[in-house]
């Protein structure tokens, strides 16, 4: 809680997030709330650059002197740590748990992370929770703001590269649809498997190259379309789907990269629709963060996604 300080305006009205965050309590009311997951066990297994693992106190940095415009309250419930690299699937699976406790006290859970292995662990977290609820086969769209599909082979390793693969082969065993939209993938950053495993799978795929201004209300009417067909969405935001002048603080920076105030919309576009259950916000790197551009950036996603007004 340390970490939400910052500037005081004395003017009435002029509330920042770190005046207004407080730890979240089994009893609190309904809201936002935000868990840092303090892993990059999947980045290194991934041999990209580690360091996501401090993503998290810097997301909360960003985010304390915000102005505030919410009228709902946002709580931290702390972090999830991984404690070295054979520690990852435990500590994915504590995050699960908490998010799926969460998600029991009708909260809106932002996981902060952490490398994108994190995606595994909030859907396993919805997963529990609407399977606890009694839902036989939940239609749960995974929207993914991102430059990898991670969909690699998980059999021999585990890793940031995985998640969806790893959920896609949960949801055939469930016999549960597999909904998945990637949107900002870089041809140039995976390769031909990946791109057939996308196909084979029914992924709705959108490259950076397609984000342009004159095409870029059809891309958002697609996403609608997709998330028409859910009951339930999860949104993850791996923040190298940014170009690099916007993220440079990602394992993997983007040489193009979708614009900030494209992936700002698609963001609205998803909080809009009435079907969000949680999201979370991956890869954050603060020991490549020039001028903590991604945290900012990260922040003002953040910001943008928890507005209720
Ligand atoms: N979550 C990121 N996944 C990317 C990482 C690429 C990289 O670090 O170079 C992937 O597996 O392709």
């Amino acid at each position: 809680m340390s970490l939400w300080a910052g500037r005081e305006d004395v003017e009435p009205d002029s509330l920042r997030w770190h005046q207004v965050v407080t730890p979240y309590k089994r009893a609190s009311e309904p809201g936002v709330v935000l868990v840092g997951f303090g892993c990059d066990a999947g980045v290194a297994r991934n041999q990209g650059r580690v360091g996501a693992a401090e993503g998290p106190r810097s997301l909360r940095r960003a985010l304390a002197p915000l102005a505030w415009h919410r009228r709902a309250p946002v709580f931290d419930a702390g972090d999830v740590n991984c404690h070295g690299n054979d520690d990852m699937e435990s500590a994915q699976a504590r995050l699960a748990e908490r998010l799926a406790t969460l998600l029991a006290n009708s909260q809106l859970p932002v996981a902060l992370g952490g490398g994108h292995e994190m995606a595994y662990a909030s859907w396993s977290g919805l997963t529990r929770h609407l399977e606890a609820r009694g839902e036989r086969c939940p239609k749960i769209g995974i929207v993914n703001l991102d430059a990898h599909f991670d969909l690699r082979d998980p059999s021999q390793v585990r890793s940031s590269g995985t998640p969806f693969a790893q959920i896609a082969a949960e949801c055939e065993a469930r016999g549960w649809p597999f909904r998945y939209a990637c949107l900002g993938v870089s041809r140039a950053n995976n390769t031909r498997a990946l791109f057939d495993r996308a196909r084979k799978l029914g992924v709705l795929i959108k490259e950076d190259r397609e984000f342009l201004p004159h095409r870029f209300e059809a891309i958002q009417r697609e996403l609608e379309r997709f998330m028409a067909h859910c009951d339930h969405l999860y949104l993850t935001v791996d923040l190298d789907v940014l170009p690099s002048s916007e993220a440079p603080g990602v394992s993997a920076p983007a040489a193009r990269g979708v614009a900030l105030a494209m992936i700002e919309t698609l963001i609205e576009t998803v909080r809009d629709s009435g079907k969000l259950r949680l999201a979370d916000f991956a890869e954050l790197n603060p020991s490549f963060d020039n001028d903590g551009r991604t945290a900012r950036a990260a922040a003002r996603l953040i910001h943008q996604l928890t507005l209720d007004t």
